[in-house]
């Protein structure tokens, strides 16, 4: 890793974050409403079980309603999960209306540990990542712990065999910028939208 890249890599990630940080609320609460509308007539999604998604931290398009209608519709959902042991990897547990949640080491909510919850990612039909920013290739850049470069790292190892979980990095619009300075552990993402566009880049 070169230092100009690092450099640019947290400057993109200052510039953004700031930005999405100081969106209002009702901006918030449209665009979470038109994030659900698009997405639940997406063809993945119609024919879902389960699936991964995120409680929206940092200013992050707003996933509530999409949730909400998750559970109307029967598909199970599934939240990140810090590993106890083991360093910058994620579990995905099973979050519905009565999960006793508790905060991470980052103040997120996340559901509070139970081995019965936790799903293998090959068992989930969609992961819906989280990121800070993505460019024109499907490069997706997070907020620098390397959890998702490592779920989606399995991800791709086997994905000529099931090609399950299928991922799709959610986004506001102006999280796109013209290129992320890549590093080689990046893998980048089939999918991402936005509440106006839906990119696919393979
Ligand atoms: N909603 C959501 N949940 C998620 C992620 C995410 O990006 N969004 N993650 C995606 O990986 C994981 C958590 N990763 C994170 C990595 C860094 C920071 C963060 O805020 N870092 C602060 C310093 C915080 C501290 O150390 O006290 C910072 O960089 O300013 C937050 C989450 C799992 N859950
Ligand atoms: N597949 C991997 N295996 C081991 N280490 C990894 C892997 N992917 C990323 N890392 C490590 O994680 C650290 C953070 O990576 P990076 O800054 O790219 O994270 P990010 O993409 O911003 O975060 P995230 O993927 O959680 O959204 C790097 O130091 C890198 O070495």
């Amino acid at each position: 890793m070169t230092t100009s890249n690092s450099l640019s890599r947290n400057e993109i990630r200052h510039v953004i974050r700031q930005k999405r940080q100081s969106l209002d609320e009702t901006t918030q609460q449209q665009q979470s409403q038109r994030l659900a509308s698009s997405l639940l007539n997406h063809p993945k999604v119609l024919t879902a079980q389960s699936i991964a998604i995120y409680l929206t931290n940092d200013g992050e398009l707003n996933t509530d309603k999409f949730i909400h209608a998750c559970w109307a519709q029967n598909i199970k959902t599934y939240l990140p999960v810090l590993h106890p042991f083991s360093k910058g990897h994620l579990l995905f547990l099973h979050y519905h209306e009565h999960t006793i949640m508790q905060r991470n080491k980052y103040h997120i909510l996340e559901p509070k540990l139970n081995v019965l919850d936790v799903l293998p990612l090959e068992q989930l039909d969609i992961i819906f990542t989280p990121l800070v920013a993505f460019d024109k290739t499907g490069a997706r850049l997070g907020m620098g712990g390397g959890y998702y470069d490592r779920t989606l790292s399995k991800w791709y190892a086997q994905k000529a065999k099931t090609n399950k979980p299928y991922p799709i990095g959610l986004a506001h619009d102006f999280q796109q910028v013209e290129t992320i300075p890549s590093e080689h552990w990046d893998i980048p993402i089939p999918e991402i939208i936005t509440p106006n566009h839906q990119f696919k880049f393979y």
